[in-house]
């Protein structure tokens, strides 16, 4: 494994899953880089990937500077809770997102779909283009707000709530903080960090408020209709969680349900802006489909042409190509090679899907968009090396609602208009904050039918 020094390399500007990728190609799935003065390990090889990511929580964690900037701005809950206290959490995590809430979760999702229809509808008309990646951030931290809480921020339709503008820069701030070389804001505030205070105070504020709402509804035996309320109601073998931990996981959902689930359609979109035969497959399953209406989740099942889509879009542009773990103590674990030492707090780069676009024995045409892999279960990508949404036991619960909220959202955009790339900005790049997201992304639309 050679040793590199390699900071200033990884600060050039390009995507820092790129850089750490074509490494890979370089030197071999496993490498040791330096960050700074910190030695760190990356990894593609699905076996050292499968060995870290399964020993969670008791052999590994996640990085300590995350969980600690996460905590420290009042969203301390199941993403950085560790031991014990993430097995409690996590149990009541996922049953807050398990299949039966999310039925009664879907009229929210499906009310933000047709509202993000109509402004596409009315763009079409006006023969504006659009931002994609700002539109995609509009629907999902309405239906994230609105799950999480139970507040509908309304910013599809631009209603004017200060609250919105600076939740979108929570998330470029937050990256910020994570990958400062020093904490610097616990000695100096710069004005980002005052905004970021201010931004987390306010949402703490509305989380509180609908907090109390919430305690009337289910003391009421009212259903839970979001996260809020499904936290509020203990589980049958627990103890109900306590305020601070309810606060914390309903910040947690909003932090891990947004930006990963806004950058995902906006890259289907690029994907389909290049494919006009493909938007007609999506368009034509669309029709359908919810030519009824949207019935509920079980015909979302149906749209199986669009959710090959947004598989397809994630293997090739992943929203979070690489997760970062630690060990608890020095360990030697097993690669495909055989095995490897790792020191406690060696921070280990696991890249989760880097094996499905460049391993050209398995996949010969890896670099096509080619949603149609995914309908035959032969050529689909196997589990590892392809692991966008994780692996072991913290694997993303979130999944399920993320990939119903991205499917149901493009077969509703391309039932209604057809996309065409607007590269008037030069072209489409990808960068890395918290996650992996388009930049320049902007596309024009032209109506396709009229709404019923
Ligand atoms: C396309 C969208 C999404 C992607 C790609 C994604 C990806 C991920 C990944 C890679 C992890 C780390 C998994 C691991 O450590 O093995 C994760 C964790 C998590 N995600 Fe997601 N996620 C998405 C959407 C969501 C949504 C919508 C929610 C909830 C509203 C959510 C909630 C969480 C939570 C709570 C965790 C922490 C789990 C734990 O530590 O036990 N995610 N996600």
């Amino acid at each position: 494994m050679p040793l590199l020094g390699n900071l200033p390399e990884l600060a050039r500007g390009e995507a820092m899953n790129q850089v750490l990728e074509r490494w890979c190609d370089r030197f071999g799935p496993t490498y040791r880089v330096r960050l700074g003065g910190t030695p760190a390990v990356v990894t593609a090889d699905p076996v050292l990937v499968d060995t870290v990511l399964r020993q969670r929580p008791d052999a590994f964690r996640r990085p300590s500077i995350m969980s600690e900037v996460i905590d420290e701005i009042g969203g301390h809950g199941v993403f950085t809770a560790e031991g014990a206290e993430w097995r409690r959490l996590r149990k009541i995590a996922t049953q807050s997102l398990n299949s039966s809430y999310l039925r009664q979760y879907f009229s929210t999702i499906a009310e933000v779909t047709a509202r993000m229809r109509n402004s596409w509808v009315s763009a079409a008309d006006a023969g504006a283009s659009v931002d994609v990646l700002a539109d995609m951030q509009r629907y999902t931290l309405d239906v994230t707000t609105w799950l999480a809480t139970g507040h509908d921020l309304n910013s599809v339709d631009g209603n004017d709530d200060s609250l919105l503008s600076r939740l979108v820069e929570l998330f470029p701030a937050f990256a910020r903080r994570i990958n400062a070389p020093f904490p610097y804001w616990r000695h100096v505030k710069l004005p980002q960090d005052r905004r970021l205070d201010a931004t987390v105070e306010e949402l703490a504020a509305l989380v509180r408020f609908q907090f109390v709402k919430a305690r009337e509804r289910m003391a009421g035996g009212a259903e839970p209709t979001n996260f809020l309320e499904a936290l509020v109601r203990p589980l049958e073998d627990e103890p109900a969680a306590s305020d601070d931990e309810v606060l914390g996981n309903v910040v947690t959902m909003l932090l891990a349900g947004e930006d990963t689930t806004s950058s995902t359609p906006a890259w289907a979109v690029h994907r389909l802006s290049a494919h006009p035969e493909v938007q007609e497959r999506v368009a034509a399953e669309a029709e359908a489909v919810l030519a009824d209406g949207l019935a509920d989740p079980a015909a979302v099942g149906r749209l199986t042409y669009a959710r090959a889509v947004i598989d397809e879009a994630m293997r090739l542009n992943p929203v979070t190509p690489f997760i970062v773990v630690q060990p608890n103590h020095d360990i030697t674990v097993d690669t495909a090679e055989g095995s490897l030492r790792l020191k406690q707090g060696t921070p280990v780069f696991t890249l989760l899907t880097y094996g499905s676009r460049r391993d050209r024995s398995r996949f010969a045409d890896h670099d096509e968009f080619r949603p149609e892999r995914w309908l035959d279960e032969s050529s689909a990508p196997a589990e590892l090396p392809y692991a966008p949404f994780g692996a072991g036991p913290r694997f993303c619960p979130g999944r399920n609602l993320a990939l119903l909220e991205a499917t149901l959202l493009i077969a509703t955009l391309c039932r209604a208009v057809t996309i065409r790339a607007h590269d008037a900005d030069g072209p489409v790049r990808e960068r890395m904050g918290f996650t992996a997201f388009p930049t320049g992304l902007a596309v024009t639309l032209h109506r396709r039918e009229a709404l019923g």
